[in-house]
């Protein structure tokens, strides 16, 4: 039996997980799927998006977002919202990488100027952003400097020479989210992040060079920046140690707030305590300090991909920042659930906000055609740039996917794929990989992860985004 059969198809993509799947159900669950991605889903994670719904205050529905898999607790690309009274905040829901998110920057070079400096420039590029596991930063913070980016986010790097003013208007929460706390944060996660401000991370993060191949919405790609031959750069990364080791602390007192307020849990990772709660309180202040260190490390890091860029031409080059999203994170925000406007706590873990033109959220500049939205797909393959739509704020608190989520484990690539191989064969089609070690290609091979034009084409097609702009690689420096 595939796991689908476990679900009731309600319309085009859309496939539900009804109450009496398992016992505690407070809501059904959505899963939105294609009739060809619904045949790789994995049953656990239509039980991961089933237990999500069993927790207190959900609202509407548990969703599950194309790019699917399964995550600790809530599954990746899962879409949970909270009422603000009755509901939970969920370490879980936000992820072990609090804030990993992608940043596209555009630049004024055409694909055919870069083609042949391609080597030249991602080797530039793997120089000067530090990558790999446990990597450590080119420059160093003390405590009182840590604890500002906690605060202030992406705001202490360009106030301290990384990056220009716009970067901010360009930023989801302009990259700094209100309600941190320093003092939340425990020494080992201070210890563990203060060498690594600046580093990409390994594996699943990325600097990749990339050239617009096509434009779907001439008007959007307009107010973003873009055209067809255009030249630009996505960064993935997020909290490194810090935001892990604030999701680790955050999970242990989860695990106690959870049995002191009579949560039943049906899974243990989905510990949570009620919104009210000191608990819950100290682990937002937590959380929005380690998103902070995400959105500060994402500017500072494109700071040297532009210095990078402009020593290699030997003159300024510009690369302004088209939009900066946060893929794991948990925010407050206002929405109507039946007809009625409601604060709600919205955890996005593996999905990205997708607002609606006319939003206050989203940026002046975009505030016509809706919030750009940064969706990578892999090495060998396309990524998008989409805009929120209204459709998405009703049906899915305004988030689409994140990527496009994983079919195979590491452990399994490392087992069934050469990554030398992978190096070779992407060459020849005029991609140029440089990574740390061929398993960290073997890792992330294109076929770990899922078709992303299909992906995409249900998104699309559900019209919780819409399509701008595809982006394919010409060169990808891997952590
Ligand atoms: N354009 C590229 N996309 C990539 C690459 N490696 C991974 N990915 C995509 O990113 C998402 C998000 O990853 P996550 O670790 O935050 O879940 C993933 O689903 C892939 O689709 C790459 O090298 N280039
Ligand atoms: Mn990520
Ligand atoms: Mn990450």
């Amino acid at each position: 039996m595939v796991a689908a059969d476990k679900l009731k198809k309600i319309s085009e993509d859309v496939w539900e997980i009804p109450t009496d799947y398992k016992p505690g159900m407070n809501v059904p669950g959505h899963i939105f799927l294609s009739d060809r991605l619904i045949e790789g889903l994995e049953s656990g994670a239509i039980d991961q998006t089933a237990n999500v719904a069993t927790l207190p205050g959900i609202q509407r529905y548990s969703m599950a977002m194309p790019d699917v898999h399964i995550g600790y607790g809530f599954p990746i690309g899962g879409v949970a919202a909270f009422d603000t009274e009755t509901g939970v905040i969920s370490p879980g829901g936000v992820g072990f990488d609090i804030n990993c998110g992608v940043r596209l920057l555009r630049s004024e070079l055409m694909a055919d100027d870069v083609k042949p400096h391609k080597v030249d420039l991602i080797n530039a590029l793997y120089e000067a952003v530090p990558s790999g596991l446990g990597s450590e930063s080119k420059f160093r913070v003390n405590d009182a400097q840590l604890a500002e980016v906690f605060r202030t986010g992406a705001r202490w790097a360009v106030e301290n020479g990384y990056g220009v003013k716009a970067d901010l208007e360009h930023c989801e929460e302009n990259g700094e989210m209100k309600g941190a706390d320093p003092a939340k944060v425990s020494k080992k996660a201070r210890d563990r992040g203060r060498p690594q401000l600046g580093t990409l991370g390994s594996g699943n993060h990325f600097l990749e060079i990339q050239k617009v191949e096509k434009i779907y919405d001439e008007a959007v790609a307009k107010a973003f920046g873009l055209k067809e031959g255009q030249v630009t750069v996505m960064i993935h990364c997020g909290s490194r140690g810090a935001g892990h080791q604030i999701c680790t602390d955050y999970v242990k007192t989860m695990e106690q707030a959870s049995r002191k307020y009579g949560i039943k849990l049906y899974d243990r990772q989905l510990a949570c305590a009620p919104l009210s709660s000191p608990e819950a309180k100290d682990y937002f202040a937590a959380m929005a300090a380690g998103a902070n260190y995400a959105w500060a490390n994402r500017q500072i890091i494109s700071h040297w991909v532009r210095e990078a860029f402009s020593k290699y031409y030997k003159r300024d080059v510009r690369m302004d920042l088209v939009y900066d999203v946060a893929h794991n994170v948990a925010k407050f925000e206002e929405h109507e659930v039946d007809g009625v406007k409601k604060a709600l706590c919205v955890h996005r873990k593996g999905a990205t906000r997708a607002f609606a033109p006319g939003r206050s959220e989203v940026p002046v500049a975009y505030r016509d055609v809706g919030q750009p939205v940064i969706i990578p797909g892999s090495m060998g393959s396309a990524s998008y740039v989409l805009a929120g739509t209204q459709r998405g704020m009703e049906l899915t608190f305004g988030s689409t996917c994140h990527g496009a989520g994983r079919v195979m484990s590491r452990s399994a690539a490392l087992k069934d794929i050469r990554g030398n191989e992978v190096k070779r064969q992407l060459l020849e089609r005029g991609i140029v990989v440089k990574a740390p070690k061929d398993a960290a290609i073997a890792e992330e091979a294109p076929e770990v992860y899922k078709e992303i034009d299909e992906v995409i084409a249900v998104v699309d097609g559900l019209g919780i985004s819409k399509k701008v702009a595809r982006l394919v690689p010409i060169a990808v420096a891997k952590g």
